[in-house]
């Protein structure tokens, strides 16, 4: 017997997780080219994707967001990239540090939004600039859209925006989320201690990473280096990390990611396991999601005038107790699934704890069905759909990696045990 293909058994995921009203949006696949929206046969490729595609570049205060950026447009390969600037305050100085603004026509290529933070007071002005952005006539003169938040966004509300804004779901796609890492300071900045419902935004840009670019590698030595990059790995299994100076990485590490696609969760998940093995070689807002204080007056020591200045000038401690409160935990077990006890536990763990669990991405192998069944979730909103048929002679089992707060890995080893076929 095997259980019906192609969105069915999706469907039905979803159908037996009553509870939870809210899915990520169904992703259509990704273009085949990177080109695609200038190449006309492309329109007739039944995987075409004419949504818009958005990389977001985040990373704690002077971390090196807007030297990335500049080394993107600069490196562009033919790609029209929009750019949406979120600062805190009315003068657009990362305006100013961008050096290779494009000149796409249509309408400015950088566009400031900075009457507060993306994450919360401006969400809905990300919103209409995006939709605009979307939108003929602009729309047809772009193919890329980076939108580089300030240093003290929590990531997770920009994230959601674009799979629970129906509008926007249907004309953008959240294509990746790239951390920028500082190495010289970042270990100071994950263990800060925040007051008891403040969100480490530092934990938290890094937790919910597609790609991290460790930066500032000249302030660093390796060994100092190799520590910074186990860290970051067991806060999140699922990113790569990719270490630099100066942000100078190829354009393919930032664009085209496809953080996001389910098609390309078994490849995460699997990478993921072959990562995590390497590394261990070696003014307050009032959005309920948004957990940050914006009171802080950062201040870090750049060659423009804004007001941060991180003065870290002691070397880090390398064997000083974590806060591991943020961490990615791996559950993995042989043999086939029942559905409906997974859709239940799934469905509710997520509902429960959604706002602890920041990401999770798996394989299941369910009783009956052919193929591997791909999952993954943003907190509360989750989808699934049937992947690649089980090889001849492939051990079936079920892999699910999570990356959140206080997460247990035996409760969650028990929890997936629960739902194996009797
Ligand atoms: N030594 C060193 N300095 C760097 C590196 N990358 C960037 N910088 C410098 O670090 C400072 C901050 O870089 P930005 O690119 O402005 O960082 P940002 O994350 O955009 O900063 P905010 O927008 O203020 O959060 C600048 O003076 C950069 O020239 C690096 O790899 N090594």
């Amino acid at each position: 017997m095997s259980l019906p293909v192609s969105g069915s058994t999706a469907s039905r995921t979803r159908a037996a997780v009553g509870p939870l009203r809210r899915h990520l949006k169904q992703p259509r696949r990704r273009p085949a080219r990177a080109q695609a929206v200038a190449d006309d046969t492309n329109l007739f490729d039944p995987s075409y994707d004419p949504r818009l595609p958005c990389t977001v570049i985040t990373g704690y205060l002077g971390s090196g967001k807007t030297t990335l950026l500049n080394n993107l447009l600069k490196n562009s390969e033919g790609k029209r990239i929009a750019v949406i600037e979120n600062e805190f305050g009315a003068i657009d100085i990362d305006s100013e540090l961008i050096t290779d603004k494009q000149n796409i026509d249509g309408g400015d290529t950088v566009i400031m939004l900075n009457n507060g933070c993306l994450c919360c007071t401006v969400r809905s002005d990300l919103i209409n600039m995006l939709l605009e952005l979307c939108s003929p006539p602009r729309r047809n003169n772009i193919d890329h859209v980076v939108i580089e938040t300030t240093g003290l966004a929590n990531p997770s509300p920009i994230i959601s925006t674009f799979f629970v804004e129906e509008m926007l779901a249907n004309l953008a796609r959240l294509d990746g989320l790239v951390t920028v890492v500082d190495s010289k300071h970042v270990m100071l900045h994950l263990d800060e201690e925040k007051p008891d419902d403040a969100v480490n935004e530092c934990l938290q840009q890094v937790a919910l990473a597609d790609r991290i670019i460790l930066n500032k590698l000249d302030l660093v030595d390796d060994d100092e280096a190799t520590a910074i990059e186990a860290r970051l790995r067991d806060i999140n299994r699922l990113a790569t990390v990719k270490r630099t100076i100066r942000g100078d990485v190829p354009t393919s590490y930032v664009m085209d990611v496809g953080g996001f696609e389910i098609d390309d969760v078994e490849e995460q998940v699997i990478e993921s396991e072959h990562q995590h093995g390497h590394s261990h070689d070696a003014d307050d807002c009032n959005d309920p999601d948004c957990g940050h204080e914006h009171s802080h007056s950062h201040e870090h020591s750049h060659s423009h005038e804004h007001s941060h200045s991180h003065s870290h000038e002691h070397s880090h401690d390398l064997d000083h107790v974590h806060d591991n409160t943020i961490t990615s935990v791996s559950v993995s077990i042989p043999g086939n699934l029942n559905l409906e006890r997974v859709n239940d536990w799934l469905g509710t763990l997520l509902e429960v704890r959604g706002n602890e669990i920041f990401r999770t991405k798996g394989i299941l192998s369910v009783t009956g069905c052919d193929n591997k069944f791909v999952f993954q979730s943003v907190h509360m909103l989750f989808e699934g759909d049937v992947g690649k048929e089980w090889a001849d002679g492939e051990e079936r089992g079920s892999k699910l990696v999570f990356i959140g707060k206080n997460l247990d890995q035996d409760e969650l080893e028990d929890g997936l045990k629960a739902c194996l076929e009797e």
